[in-house]
């Protein structure tokens, strides 16, 4: 399957040149009363400075793990097992609390699915704006202009008078505005943005994706897009990263890994891809089979029971990531230079 052209080099390509924050290896376990999950087990990528990564996977595969890994959010229950998670120097996957509270609000920020997640619904949008910029050494009313001027950015209609109303007297497209409006007003380096529009229909998800687009080149941060819409990541990221039982089983940039995608996970992702499939139907396809328990995750290839081009080193070999094309890889013995499957 691999052309001559296509380097042995396993598990090292995509390289960014200067990636913003580089993921080593890394693993993380939840301990449970029934077993520790190992919900990401040896992860590795970059997120490129000024790019947007797209993190992709069907749900249960460990997406959010890896974002809340990235912002020090992980649950009480969650060990860092393994790796490193390197920005500028430090390791964020061994950050102190205090460490951590001093990244957040200043070089990374994030917005959840639900706003209110992050907005105060005791308070007015106006105050929480302003408190968010307890850092800046600039007066009450300069933080308020700089609120009005960031909900402006995110294209908040009569953005002045949003400011003395509570989260609840605004309409969720709009909510989700003042978040990204908050994220950005910290200028951080890394947004991260987990399933942002998942709880908004589709003309205000276009909106939203539109706007990140537009925030993004403007401000020159990177973003962490995590997505379960394969067409919203064709729209908005750069590079793309297909998550499975908790390893990374494709990445690439996004144009290569859509026009070739070299996992059958992909594949198949792509297969069930409600944009992709033309005839009208009542049922939307899934794939057959179900995520392995990440409590024993198998040996060999974690997708097998579920491929229909599964063969024998499978069962018995765990597949590195193989280069599979320009700026790709593949963590799949099909991508094996040495595996002849004319
Ligand atoms: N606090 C926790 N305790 C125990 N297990 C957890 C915890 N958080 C996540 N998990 C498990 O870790 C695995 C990865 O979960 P995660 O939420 O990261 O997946 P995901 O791809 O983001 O899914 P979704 O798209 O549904 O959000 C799953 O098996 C999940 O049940």
């Amino acid at each position: 399957m691999a052309s001559a052209a296509v380097s042995h080099r396993t598990a090292e390509a995509p390289q960014t040149a200067d990636p913003l924050v580089s993921v080593e290896g890394l693993s993380v376990d939840f301990a449970t009363p029934r077993g520790t999950i190992h919900a990401l087990r040896d992860i590795s990528l970059e997120v490129p400075k000024g790019k947007v990564l797209g993190l992709v996977g069907e749900s249960g595969c460990g997406k959010s793990t890896l974002a809340y890994s990235m912002i020090g959010l992980l649950a009480e229950n969650a060990r860092v097992a393994g790796g490193a998670i390197r920005m500028g120097g430090q390791d964020l996957a061994h950050l102190k609390p205090k460490a951590w509270r001093d990244l957040r609000g200043t070089r990374i920020a994030m917005i959840f699915q639900d706003p209110m997640t992050s907005l105060n619904p005791v308070t007015t949008i106006g105050k929480q704006m302003i408190d968010i910029q307890y850092r800046e050494p600039i007066s009450r009313s300069e933080k308020r202009a700089r609120a009005i001027e960031f909900l402006e950015q995110v294209q908040l209609p009569d953005a002045a008078a949003k400011l003395d109303v509570y989260p609840h007297q605004l309409s969720g497209g709009m909510r989700q505005r003042v978040c990204i409006a908050m994220a950005l007003l910290t200028r951080p380096d890394l947004l991260i943005a987990d399933e942002p529009t998942t709880a908004l229909d589709a003309t205000l998800e276009l909106q939203i994706v539109t706007l990140l687009r537009e925030l993004q080149e403007t401000f020159g941060c990177s973003v962490l897009f995590v997505s379960h819409h394969l067409g919203t990541v064709a729209e908005l990221c750069d590079e793309v990263a297909v998550m499975y039982a908790g390893e990374v089983v494709e990445r690439g940039h996004v144009r290569e890994v859509f026009h070739a995608p070299r996992h059958p996970y992909t594949q198949a992702l792509f297969d069930c891809d409600p944009a992709r499939i033309r005839q009208a139907t009542r049922q939307l396809p899934t794939i057959p089979g179900t995520l392995p328990d990440l409590r024993q995750p198998p040996a060999g290839c974690a997708f097998r029971a579920r491929c229909s081009k599964a063969f024998g080193r499978c069962a018995a070999e765990h597949p590195p990531l193989h280069a599979a094309g320009p700026g790709q890889v593949a963590r799949c013995h099909l991508n094996d230079p040495a595996e002849d499957v004319a």
